[in-house]
């Protein structure tokens, strides 16, 4: 079998392990290198002439993307995964106790694994690059660092320091790393293997104390301190969770335990800890979410058909959506926009949005007021069609007009290039009506994103009959380069996504008008683990586009679509939401600090909240729409596949990760008792909980989507 690692003996006596996992496009730790690896650190202790060492990766500019998550993925029960824990512990304690002074050099993402790789080692120095990330993701994936970076992390960087990267599993860079003592020194890549090297021939540097505030020293260096910290981490946890994710409470433990009994019990509590919640369904469904985005990065939503440059945007609106639109194309794709309002109000939206964004980014010190500012030049602005001939794409972002877009379709046609892209961030519209207007309709494509743009992952791709494979793959391409994660999906109106939270919303405002609170609506689907309740998100979105989008689902798609009535009287009333700061909720003054009910609300509907129904029974009738819509997407082919329609739902609408998506969740459940429960709620509130035929006959022959 091919090596991993190497190493090399230089005349000054520092020696450079080197790892580089053979065919490969980033080092992750596999069990097997174990053997390997031990028998060089037996070497390099056997070899009295090697007097230092730094550890650098193989890969062009990648450090350790962590430990394999296919191997994890294939541990058979909680004890596999202890046994792999505790067989990292004994090779980092290996590399730990080196007597001669060990230094990682690191560039690129140094993650989970290879974070716990390089805090065994006695130093660290890591390049300047804005490729160098630096964090332990574990707990996305349902799991903890199970490499000792429980027990190394707070004892290096803090325990309040330390728990907050385990339990967001946020990354750090270079310039925060060094800041909070993760690495010893940054330094431009050019330089990284000569400094480490000096830092290995240096010696070992017995570490300063961190320099930390009296109160962190009460809270961190004592025992009734710790416990407070550790408890009020917990409350923050369960208030965040829900209780829905077992990793972080494990994390927390981890820590309290190896603080409370030394490191030895607490790596013993952190094997014992990540074998169990490896085998957990939350951790599963997690990891599938990583496996399945990581293959959809490799799609080109068109088979092989390469997509085409994208050298220059444009955005038709400058509105909330093109101005985040306009944000993403130049923050993230570095891609010139130009965009079009009819107003210079809305001009300045656009130009307000993007540089409020990118000053965040200065205020974080995640870039110079310099780099903002070039970022900024690239957008421009125009209230004609003057500078647009060179576009390459242009997104509508406009009202959801039809005529109007037809205009668009026109006027882009006429402005720009044979080959310019037109794709509609429509809501609702069939991109088959909108490309009726044009004279190339190949170019004509949906690009749907949801608000707000910079925060919202999905994107929805909608191809109509005409759209060709190259439009298809470019607007697929352009997407990813502006961070977004693309699921491709077939025309009709609502498209996926919409389509599904359409009946989800709908049950909600039918179990409002039953005389359920707002606010209890909104707790029960939070507590089923939702981001936020209907409620919030109709106010969020607007409750005029949801009165917009449902006469045209309702049109296109059947009865089960039309909204309730009531909801006319909230149109009546002009609430639109947080937008005009009357909705279900109080904006505002009215408001204060705290998120409270617009009681006039239930005048207005002629209702008042009666007994509140179980949170279990709410939370059910509005899920089990929305996996019945689901699988009849499926069944019409509008997603591609399970995966895309779990993957949709996930970054689309916040459908809770630890479930898996809507596909992974019914086949936990099993298509039988879902169908159960829609015939049990169908004879009690009617026909728009018919199961779809195709789930009948899953249920039926006892399939399952994956
Ligand atoms: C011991 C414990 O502490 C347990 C752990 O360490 S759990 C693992 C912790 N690490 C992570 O969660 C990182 C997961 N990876 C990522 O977030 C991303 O891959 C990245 C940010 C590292 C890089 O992203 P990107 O540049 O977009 O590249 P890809 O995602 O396409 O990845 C490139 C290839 O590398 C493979 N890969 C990356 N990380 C892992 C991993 N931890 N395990 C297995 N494979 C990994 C990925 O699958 C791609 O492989 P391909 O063959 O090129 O498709």
């Amino acid at each position: 079998m091919e090596k991993t690692f190497s190493l090399t003996r230089r005349d000054d006596g520092i020696a450079l392990l080197t790892m580089d996992v053979p065919g490969e496009t980033m080092n992750t730790l596999k069990a097997q290198f174990a053997p390997e690896i031990t028998a060089i650190l037996q070497e390099i202790k056997a070899d009295s002439s090697i007097k230092g060492l730094v550890l650098v990766s193989g890969k062009p500019d990648s450090f350790v993307a962590g430990a394999d998550i296919s191997m994890l993925d294939a541990c058979k029960t909680a004890e596999d995964a202890r046994l792999l824990s505790r067989q990292g512990h004994h090779v980092f304690a290996e590399l730990e106790g080196l007597n001669i002074p060990v230094v990682a050099a690191i560039h690129g993402v140094c993650l989970g694994g290879g974070l716990e790789l390089a805090l065994a080692c006695h130093q660290r120095v890591c390049s300047d690059s804005s490729k160098t990330m630096l964090g332990v993701p574990e707990v996305q994936l349902g799991l903890l660092p199970g490499g000792g970076g429980t027990q190394r992390l707070p004892r290096l960087v803090g325990i309040a320091t330390a728990l907050d990267m385990m339990l967001t599993g946020k990354q750090v860079r270079p310039k925060q790393a060094i800041k909070m003592g993760l690495v010893d020194d940054v330094v431009p890549q050019s330089i990284l293997l000569e400094t480490a090297i000096k830092m290995a021939a240096a010696g070992k540097k017995s570490r300063a104390p961190k320099k930390t505030s009296l109160v962190t020293k009460l809270l961190e260096g004592t025992g009734v301190g710790r416990n407070i910290m550790f408890d009020q981490a917990e409350k923050q946890v369960m208030k965040k969770t829900q209780g829905n994710y077992p990793a972080p409470l494990k994390i927390i433990d981890c820590v309290r335990e190896g603080m409370a009994k030394g490191m030895e019990k607490g790596l013993e509590v952190e094997a014992a800890h990540f074998g169990a919640l490896v085998a957990t369904p939350q951790s599963a469904a997690l990891r599938s979410i990583f496996f399945a985005t990581t293959e959809m990065k490799k799609e080109t939503g068109a088979g092989d058909v390469a997509p085409r440059a994208v050298k220059k945007a444009m955005v038709l609106g400058g509105g909330l959506m093109g101005g985040g639109i306009a944000s993403v194309t130049t923050t993230k794709a570095k891609v010139p926009v130009r965009v079009k309002d009819i107003s210079e109000k809305g001009l300045s939206n656009a130009l307000g949005y993007a540089y409020k964004l990118l000053d965040k980014g200065v205020k974080r010190r995640h870039m110079t007021p310099a780099e903002r500012d070039k970022l900024m030049a690239l957008m421009t602005t125009t209230t004609d069609y003057r500078g647009v001939k060179d576009a390459d794409i242009v997104v509508e972002a406009v009202f959801e007009d039809l005529n109007l877009k037809h205009q668009m379709v026109r006027d882009v046609e006429r402005e720009c290039a044979e080959h310019t892209i037109f794709a509609s961030n429509t809501s609702s519209l069939p991109i088959t009506q909108i490309a009726a207007a044009a004279a190339r309709p190949e170019n004509v494509i949906g690009l749907h994103y949801f608000s707000p743009v910079e925060k919202m992952p999905l994107v929805e791709v909608i191809a109509h009959d005409k759209t060709s494979p190259e439009t298809i793959a470019t607007t697929v391409a352009f997407a990813r380069k502006q961070g977004k994660t693309p699921i491709v999906v077939k025309d009709c109106a609502g498209f996926y996504v919409n389509r599904i939270l359409a009946l989800y919303m709908n049950e909600a405002a039918q179990l409002l008008l039953e005389g359920q609170s707002v606010e209890h609506l909104d707790k029960s689907l939070v507590k089923f683990g939702f981001p936020v309740g209907p409620m919030t998100l109709l106010d969020e979105v607007g409750i005029d586009v949801g009165a917009k989008i449902s006469p045209i689902l309702e049109k296109e798609l059947g009865e089960r679509f039309k909204a309730p009535a009531a909801f006319d009287k909230l149109m009546a009333d002009e609430r639109k939401g947080r937008k005009n700061g009357k909705g279900f909720y109080l904006y505002g003054k009215a408001a204060g600090k705290t998120k409270k009910v617009d009681e006039s609300v239930y005048g207005v509907l002629g209702l008042v909240p009666g007994t509140a129904k179980e949170a279990g029974e709410i939370a059910e009738r509005c899920i089990v729409q929305m996996l019945n819509e689901a699988v009849r997407c499926l069944e019409e082919g509008i997603i591609a596949s399970p995966r895309d329609g779990d993957i949709g739902a996930i970054f689309g609408i916040g459908f809770p990760p630890f479930l898996g998506g809507p596909f992974r969740y019914m086949d936990t459940m099993g298509a039988a008792k879902l169908v159960g429960l829609l015939e049990g709620y169908q004879r009690r509130f009617g026909d728009r909980f018919t199961p779809a035929p195709l789930l009948k006959s899953m249920a039926a022959e006892g399939k399952s989507f994956y």
